[in-house]
């Protein structure tokens, strides 16, 4: 595969949901933006979980050779962790931790479909884009 130029952006947040959705194409799009940031050579900082959307996008930067950085809670590690983990897992202690560690890790977000968790963790950064509190693009 023809490699493609290195992005300006070294480690990208996903938010994405903890389920596969209902339509094929949305894991099929996990998986395509997996790929598409190894292409560019760039890393992973993501919601730590292995189900679901989440599961697919890590597994394939994983696969590709990048860094994974999964962001969970303790509490929620049983819940969205099931079997192996990839990359690194950083254990935190609650959501506001999690969202704000994978902001300050992040140069850029983006979104793939998902549930309420995926929209609330992208409008906090939208709206802490507004507030001036980060400046890097969602
Ligand atoms: C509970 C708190 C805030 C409101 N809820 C959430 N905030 C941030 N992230 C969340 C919240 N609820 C679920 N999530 C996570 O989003 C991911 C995707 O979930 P989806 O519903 O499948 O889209 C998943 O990792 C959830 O843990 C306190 O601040």
């Amino acid at each position: 595969m023809e490699e493609k130029n290195s992005s300006r952006f070294k480690r990208i947040c996903v938010f994405c949901g903890s389920s596969s959705g209902k339509k094929p194409s949305y894991q099929e799009a996990a998986v395509q933006l997996g790929k598409e940031l190894v292409e560019r050579k760039i890393d992973l900082v993501y919601g730590g979980g292995s189900v679901g959307l989440m599961g697919l996008v890590s597994q394939a930067v994983h696969d590709g050779g990048r860094h994974v950085l999964g962001i969970i809670p303790k509490t929620l590690m049983p819940r969205e962790i099931t079997g192996e983990t990839v990359g690194e897992v950083r254990a935190v202690s609650d959501m506001h931790q999690r969202k704000a560690e994978m902001a300050r890790q992040a140069d850029a977000f983006i979104a793939l479909p998902g549930g309420y968790g995926t929209l609330e963790e992208l409008l906090e950064v939208i709206t802490w884009a507004q507030l001036n509190i980060h400046h890097k693009p969602v």
